[in-house]
């Protein structure tokens, strides 16, 4: 069962710590930078929302209004005028914006949210660097990329962390709060209290690849999708098997179709090439047939399924 009390409790909690943070920029507007958005904006915060292309932001904005509306039936289903005050006040609170240097200008916290590649990571984060307040804290939602590797490229080492959330993020409860080699206990203890503040259960890990979720998830879909391709049972089996079996909401092929098979292709590909004794991280052929065929899951309408475009 979903629940929506934890992010209920939170309009009200107002902690020292969880004070420091009033305004948040969210840089990348795809489907992890929408849902940061969103909670955060639920849960009261400025929130200014970036992304290089103007048709993201709107197409993000409207899956944020009907995502909310989603929350605001649960939360308010008694009283549906609360309900459409909360919808409207919340939406009143996310500002969007093309340009991340000066979105950055005002932040207490800034979650990049783009795509999961170094360079452009870096390239990113140096000229935040530059620009951002002397108090604001980077945080990366990097799926696979190390934090003390992305962090190399600023100053404000002690400023930076991992918060690492989860897809659907409006509904899945955790935030991996990654402490870098240089990541300050004061800013440590900030991100804990603001992924709180947001309505999520933290948990802490050291930067290792994958943090806990990933480094658990991406080899069980790894061996889900290997299983498969040796024709050792049916997709539809495969995954019956582990939501009947081992109570998962989703079976292994179906959330690798949720999550983006490309995604599931860089990340394994990345720690391939870093680990490559760790024969768990090895490329595998099927995967990579689908990828280069273009069917990367529910996104583009197939993968290991077939589904309706979007
Ligand atoms: C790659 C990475 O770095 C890390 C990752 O993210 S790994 C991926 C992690 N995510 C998972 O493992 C997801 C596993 N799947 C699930 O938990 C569930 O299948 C699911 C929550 C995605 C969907 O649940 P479902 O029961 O099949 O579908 P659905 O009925 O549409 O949704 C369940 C509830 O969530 C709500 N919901 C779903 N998506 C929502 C959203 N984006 N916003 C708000 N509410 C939403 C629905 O309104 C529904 O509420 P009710 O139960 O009150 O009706
Ligand atoms: N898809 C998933 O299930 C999860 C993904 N992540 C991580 O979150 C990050 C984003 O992933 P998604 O939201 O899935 O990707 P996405 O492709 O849906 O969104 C990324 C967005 O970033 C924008 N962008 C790219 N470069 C930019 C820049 N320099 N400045 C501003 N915007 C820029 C793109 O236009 C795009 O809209 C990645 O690091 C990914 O590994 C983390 C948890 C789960």
């Amino acid at each position: 069962m979903i629940q929506f009390g934890v992010i209920a409790r939170n309009f009200s909690s107002s902690s020292a710590v969880q004070s420091a943070i009033k305004n948040v920029t969210v840089i990348g507007g795809g489907l992890m930078g929408s849902g940061i958005a969103q909670v955060s904006a639920q849960a009261g915060q400025n929130v200014i929302l970036v992304d290089l292309s103007s048709d993201v932001l709107a197409k993000s904005q409207k899956s944020i209004g009907n995502n909310l509306g989603r929350v605001a039936k649960k939360i308010y289903k008694d009283n549906p005028k609360e309900g459409e005050k909360f919808v409207s006040e919340s939406m009143a609170r996310i500002k969007t914006a093309t340009d991340p240097v000066s979105a950055s200008q005002g932040a207490d916290l800034v979650v990049e949210a783009i795509v999961e590649n170094m360079d452009i990571k870096h390239q990113l984060f140096k000229k935040l660097d530059a620009a951002a307040p002397n108090h604001t804290i980077f945080a990366s939602n990097t799926s696979s990329l190390s934090i003390n590797e992305i962090a190399a490229a600023v100053k404000r080492k002690d400023k930076f962390g991992g918060l690492h959330f989860f897809n659907p993020v409006p509904v899945m409860r955790l935030l991996e709060v990654v402490k870098g080699a240089e990541t300050s206990t004061a800013t440590y203890e900030t991100m804990m209290a603001w992924g709180k503040g947001v309505g999520k259960t933290c948990i802490t890990c050291k930067d290792t690849p994958g943090f806990v979720v990933n480094r658990l998830l991406v080899p069980y879909i790894a061996e889900a999708i290997r299983l498969f391709e040796r024709g050792d049972a049916s997709a539809r089996d495969i995954d019956i098997a582990m939501k009947l079996g081992a109570g998962y909401p989703m079976g292994p092929l179906e959330l690798a179709d949720y999550v983006g098979l490309d995604t599931n292709k860089f990340i394994l590909d990345g720690w391939h090439k870093k680990y490559p004794q760790e024969t768990l991280f090895n490329p595998i052929p099927l995967l990579n047939k689908l990828v280069s065929e273009g069917k990367l899951g529910v996104k583009t309408g197939e993968g290991f399924y077939k589904y309706e475009k979007k």
